[in-house]
């Protein structure tokens, strides 16, 4: 019975052809704006490329952006690039200078992630690294592992340079960036860890290089919780040159840092080489290797000199890189020494059929230190020296 009067007035309306038509129209329209009103509430919850689409340009390069559920949205992998070559210059102030009663005037910059071009025409700047959404969504199967072999160290021992070059080993799968999960991320947990891996099979080796954490008081307390079978990785230089190539690379940066020489002494005088400063203490092998000794035998810890890396990178990379399981495979026709760059080059970097060198950023020219400086440093150093030769039963012939 309710309905009755709106038949009847329907049957009013409709007597007359434009009534028709405007009850047609009217009933069209809300029917429309039934539909349009239930959508609304259904669209919002349902994922669209559209929108999507739209933020991930205004955002710009996101790589791996989540969403609030957690999960890696589709456009974020969509515009995520693969892992490039660029290198995080290890500009950072070490945790032991941070934590200990040592001087570090010239990396008081927070968190100066740097990038680092391998090819120079690739550079990007770079903060800290992400789980990146192509390494779990295009790298194709395999699973992410936590690593089994990190290069520890040490800063500018050139440990940008091994790590390019394991990577020609198809074997070898290593994170681009330097993770710092062991002294600055460690609170990130151990999953946040494993997403920033590349995915690997079975018999591959998953690697990543931090230099901070040889000179990192925790870090071999937490790598060893991780896995005591962790094999570890040192690169180490001559700590005089190591020293003035640290110096160099702050002062690219910061021009304005006064000069080596007066950095170097607690007082010029008397000649007492200031040890808080971490240009020197990191160049303290003996000392450093000690706290890794308290976690991992000697037997876990492979030392490669990095004046040999430079000298003859197939050479150290062979019979001495013991990495187990690892087929001899980076020989000499992988590399060639570019005259420009004063530095041996890859003929074929990895994922790539063009040849390459380390960015700019890596073979510095290095400023003329007062010699009587350096033969100083030489002299503090030597006793430091003689004792890690010992210790690593391996002559680096620094003196
Ligand atoms: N092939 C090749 N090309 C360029 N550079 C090379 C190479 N092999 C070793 N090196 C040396 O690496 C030094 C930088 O060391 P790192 O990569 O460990 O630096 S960092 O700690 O990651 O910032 C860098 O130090 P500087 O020469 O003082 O710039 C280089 O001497």
């Amino acid at each position: 019975m309710e309905y009755r009067p709106v038949c009847l007035s329907l049957n009013a309306l409709c007597s007359s052809p434009v009534k028709k038509k405007l009850v047609l129209l009217s009933i069209m329209f809300f029917i429309w704006v039934y539909m349009l009103y239930s959508c609304v509430g259904y669209c919002s919850t349902m994922p669209t490329l559209a929108v999507d689409g739209y933020r991930g340009r205004e955002a710009g390069p996101a790589v791996g952006r989540r969403t609030e559920s957690g999960g890696t949205d589709l456009v974020s992998r969509l515009l995520a690039k693969p892992q490039p070559w660029e290198d995080v210059e290890s500009d950072y102030e070490e945790p032991s200078v941070r934590t200990g009663s040592s001087r570090d005037l010239l990396n008081e910059e927070p968190d100066a992630y740097r990038a680092e071009e391998w090819d120079e025409t690739r550079g990007e700047q770079q903060r800290a690294p992400e789980p990146s959404a192509m390494s779990s969504f295009s790298n194709g199967s395999g699973s992410k592992k936590l690593p089994q072999a990190i290069i520890i160290g040490v800063k500018k021992g050139g440990t940008r340079a091994l790590l390019e070059f394991l990577r020609v080993h198809p074997d070898i799968r290593a994170v681009g960036a330097e993770p710092h999960f062991f002294d600055r991320n460690y609170e990130n947990g151990l999953e946040w860890y494993r997403e920033l891996m590349p995915k690997t099979l079975e018999g591959q080796i998953t690697m990543e290089k931090t230099p901070s954490y040889f000179v990192t008081r925790e870090a071999p307390a937490r790598i060893a919780a991780m896995s005591r079978d962790t094999k570890l990785i040192v690169v180490v230089r001559d700590p005089v040159t190591r020293a003035i190539s640290d110096y160099t690379q702050t002062l690219s940066k910061k021009p304005d840092i006064p000069s080596f020489e007066s950095l170097t002494f607690k007082n010029r005088t008397t000649g007492l080489i200031d040890t808080s400063w971490s240009a020197v203490q990191i160049g303290i092998y003996a000392k450093h290797l000690d706290n890794w000794l308290q976690y991992f035998p000697m037997g876990q810890i492979l030392f490669v000199s990095g004046e040999r890396l430079i000298s003859d990178p197939a050479g150290e990379l062979g019979p001495r890189a013991g990495l187990p399981g690892l087929k001899r495979i980076i020989t000499d026709k992988h590399f060639y020494f570019n005259q420009t760059k004063g530095f041996p080059c890859l003929k074929k970097a990895e994922g790539s059929s063009k040849p390459h060198c380390l960015g700019k950023t890596k073979g510095r020219t290095h400023p003329n230190i007062d010699p009587e400086v350096v033969q100083r440093l030489r002299d503090f150093y030597r006793p430091f020296n003689m004792k890690f030769y010992q210790m690593t039963g391996h002559n680096f012939g620094w003196d």
